[in-house]
């Protein structure tokens, strides 16, 4: 794809010529930089500085008398800069110090070209606050990852990073009243610089909720984890009270803490930015409007701290109608945190398609527009690009455009690969939340048609077939040549080559099952290919180690369509050729029903001899006599059945479990005898033969549970 400057500048005129980059240049810079990352940034990318050079750049803040003659070119909003690229000189002025470094940025971008076109940009940020929260469950990022991250979002103009991620013992229970140990201060203390150097406001956030306790011991031990947090460098600071239950969820105690730490910590504090927190009820079909908790944070809480919202649901894009519901009720404009490309619910994918589905109509209904990430890092930066790219010029933001740039900037020697990669790795599959996204787009058309002629009419679409079977060797050479790429992005590499390797196997298996439908009709020809299809169904299901709960790929279009061409094939086989060949692709034999609303959709899991049902993040609001129930395909012999609801052991007595053999008849299975330490373990069931097994809330009241393990083992 042609040049592109990322994020898409607010106004950029060229004037269709060109210069040779400058080897040598006269530096006038205004006091105003004389600390900070800008200049350092400005000779890093244009080493040679000479006091007589005839060629000069300009550089500033809108005070510095350097730019005094380009100030009304400036555009009057935070960060917003100009640039000018003219023959003789290059000026760079900002509205304010992280404008001019934007400004540089863009600089660095057009450096990349051969010659420095002669351009004129007035730029600036629709959203205020633009960036990433870490706060997904699941493996924290390594420190190397978010040093990336860092440099990341000062390339892409985001200019703020929560740290908070869900599993540091230090950021939430059990120790969030506990300073750092030395080493992970230390790291602490090198992102806090990093992030620094890249214009990126660091906020450290901490979650209490779960066991804060409303008193002033808890207050003051709060304010001290802050204050050698502040000690450390970080500047920036948040309270998260989501996914908690019990004495914490109280409202007007939220309030009344955040209140007190603003008042006296941030205010007197005087350098750092506003206080951010994150509700409880944090999305629309959780809130109970007239319960009075939204409306009592936006009527008591201090003016300036940020109230984070992830939209009408918990995973949900964020469109106008949403802020219409919120910012009334808080009484502020809500600090969006986007629970994208964040899949910590559905570990067994990765979210690499495009950005999508947000309006491009509310860059002033918001305060702050934050991602969740997936755990893994680089793999992320896909979404990121383009949530920069969104939040920094919402009404020029084209979905598409930006994803092929973002997957250019990622791997820009292969990028055509890391595109097939991309986009069949980018729906999520069935899943607790619901949410979905378009996968495979490219080739869909092809793969109905084809699907379609074959199972109505026995017909083999050649145009389909053709499209196909080209979309699976793309397929196959994509998984060689990323897994093959060396050091392009080996970070990258290192994350998604489960997947890869499992994304090859896709591509074979496709190719499989079109020789099976091309050799329908041959008696011996088809046997091979059968038996290839299959040995390939055994291999995708019994993968990568690494992964416990295994790994998908192409699960919203491709397997579907492939599964669908094996089993009617072998159909036809069968009644043509009088065969028994087993014509069930590989399937998970256990399937889920539930009135729980929250439980209902979660998907089951099967890897060899284990079967689970996938976890959910967020607190269960699991009503009287409300129900789940596990099915087999066929009845089964368990070894053992673990179930954790992260509650305590007194929790457990409001639940029965049963276990059924045809559906009608149900046995009790004692929940108690488990019991060991804060999880309940293997509950007794061994050597049982059940069909279904059942758990139900007989408490009579509503329980507010956790869903964190469902699993049970077969016996051999
Ligand atoms: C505000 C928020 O989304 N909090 C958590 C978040 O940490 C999870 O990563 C998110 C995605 O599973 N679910 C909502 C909830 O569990």
């Amino acid at each position: 794809q042609e040049f592109r400057l990322q994020p898409t500048p607010q106004k950029y005129i060229s004037q269709d010529d060109s210069i040779s980059i400058p080897l040598q240049y006269q530096l006038l810079s205004g006091n105003s930089l004389s600390t900070g990352n800008t200049l350092p940034l400005l000779r890093s990318l244009m080493p040679g500085e000479a006091p007589k050079a005839g060629f000069r750049i300009y550089i500033g803040t809108q005070d510095d008398k350097t730019v005094k003659n380009y100030r009304k070119r400036i555009p009057q909003k935070p960060e917003g800069y100009f640039l000018k690229i003219d023959k003789d000189r290059i000026i760079i002025a900002g509205a304010d110090e992280r404008g001019t470094y934007y400004g540089v940025q863009t600089l660095a971008q057009l450096l990349t070209l051969d010659k420095l076109p002669l351009i004129e940009v007035s730029d600036y940020p629709d959203v205020p606050y633009r960036g990433v929260v870490e706060g997904f469950y699941g493996t924290p990022w390594s420190q190397e990852a978010r040093m990336r991250q860092l440099e990341f979002y000062g390339r892409n103009k985001m200019n703020v990073y929560l740290y908070g991620p869900k599993d540091d013992p230090y950021h939430s229970t059990p120790h969030w009243r506990k300073p750092y140990p030395a080493q992970e201060a230390e790291q602490i203390k090198q992102l806090v610089d990093k992030a620094r150097e890249n214009n990126v406001i660091f906020y450290w956030a901490i979650h209490p909720g779960q066991d804060i306790r409303w008193n002033e011991e808890d207050r003051s031990l709060l304010l001290q984890k802050f204050e050698s947090m502040y000690q450390l460098g970080v500047r920036g600071f948040a309270v998260f009270f989501d996914d908690i239950s019990g004495e914490g969820t109280q409202a007007s105690k939220q309030a009344e803490l955040l209140n007190y730490i603003d008042n006296h910590f941030v205010q007197p504090k005087k350098d750092v930015a506003p206080l951010v927190m994150c509700p409880t009820e944090y999305n629309k079909s959780w809130s109970n409007v007239k319960g009075g908790y939204l409306t009592t944070l936006g009527e008591q809480l201090n003016k300036d701290i940020q109230i984070m919202w992830t939209g009408n649901k918990v995973i949900a894009t964020i469109d106008k109608p949403t802020l219409e519901f919120i910012n009334p009720l808080i009484k502020r404009k809500a600090y969006i945190w986007w629970n994208f490309p964040v899949s910590d619910y559905v570990r067994d994918h990765l979210l690499l398609g495009p950005v999508y589905g947000n309006g491009l109509d509310v860059k002033d209904e918001m305060s702050a527009f934050v991602s969740n990430p997936m755990e893994h890092a680089e793999s992320s930066k896909i979404s990121l690009y383009s949530v920069a790219d969104y939040t920094w010029n919402m009404e020029k933001f084209d979905s598409n455009t930006s994803w092929k740039h973002a997957i250019k900037d990622l791997m820009p020697l292969h990028a055509e690969y890391l595109e097939t990669f991309a986009i069949h790795n980018s729906d999520l599959g069935k899943n607790g939340h619901g949410f979905r996204r378009e996968e495979s787009t490219n080739i869909q058309p092809a793969l109905s048609a084809l699907l379609k002629n074959y199972q109505e009419k026995g017909e083999i679409d050649e145009t389909a077939y053709r499209q196909v079977a080209e979309e699976c060797r793309k397929i196959i050479t994509s998984a060689d040549m990323l897994l093959a790429s060396g050091n392009e992005n080996r970070p990258l590499i290192n994350e998604i080559s489960p997947w890869l390797s499992q994304f090859k196997l896709v591509g074979e298996y496709g190719k499989a099952v079109l020789d099976m439908i091309r050799l329908q009709r041959q008696e011996k020809a088809f046997l091979p290919s059968h038996a290839h299809a299959q040995a390939l169904q055994t291999l995708m299901t019994d993968n990568d180690a690494r992964y416990p709960q295994g790994v998908k790929s192409g699960s919203g279009q491709l397997m579907p369509t492939f599964d669908a061409l094996f089993e009617a094939s072998t159909q036809q086989y069968n009644r043509q050729f009088h065969t028994a060949l087993n014509a069930r692709a590989i399937y998970s034999p256990y399937t889920l029903e539930s009135n729980v609303a929250q439980l209902a959709m979660l998907p089951t899991q099967q890897k060899g001899k284990e079967g689970s049902v996938a976890p959910s993040n967020e607190v269960i609001n699991w009503q009287a006599d409300g129900s789940l129930t596990l099915s087999m395909d066929r009845p089964r012999v368990l070894a053992s059945l673990r179930i954790d609801l992260g509650a305590p052991e007194e929790t457990y007595a409001h639940f029965r479990l049963e276990t059924s053999l045809d559906g009608k008849e149900w046995q009790h299975a004692d929940l108690q005898t488990a019991w060991k330490g804060h999880t309940l373990q293997k509950v007794k069931v061994e050597g049982r033969k059940v069909l279904k097994i059942r758990l139900t809330n007989i408490s009579g009241n509503e329980q507010k549970v956790y869903f964190k393990t469902f699993k049970l083992t077969e016996k051999e």
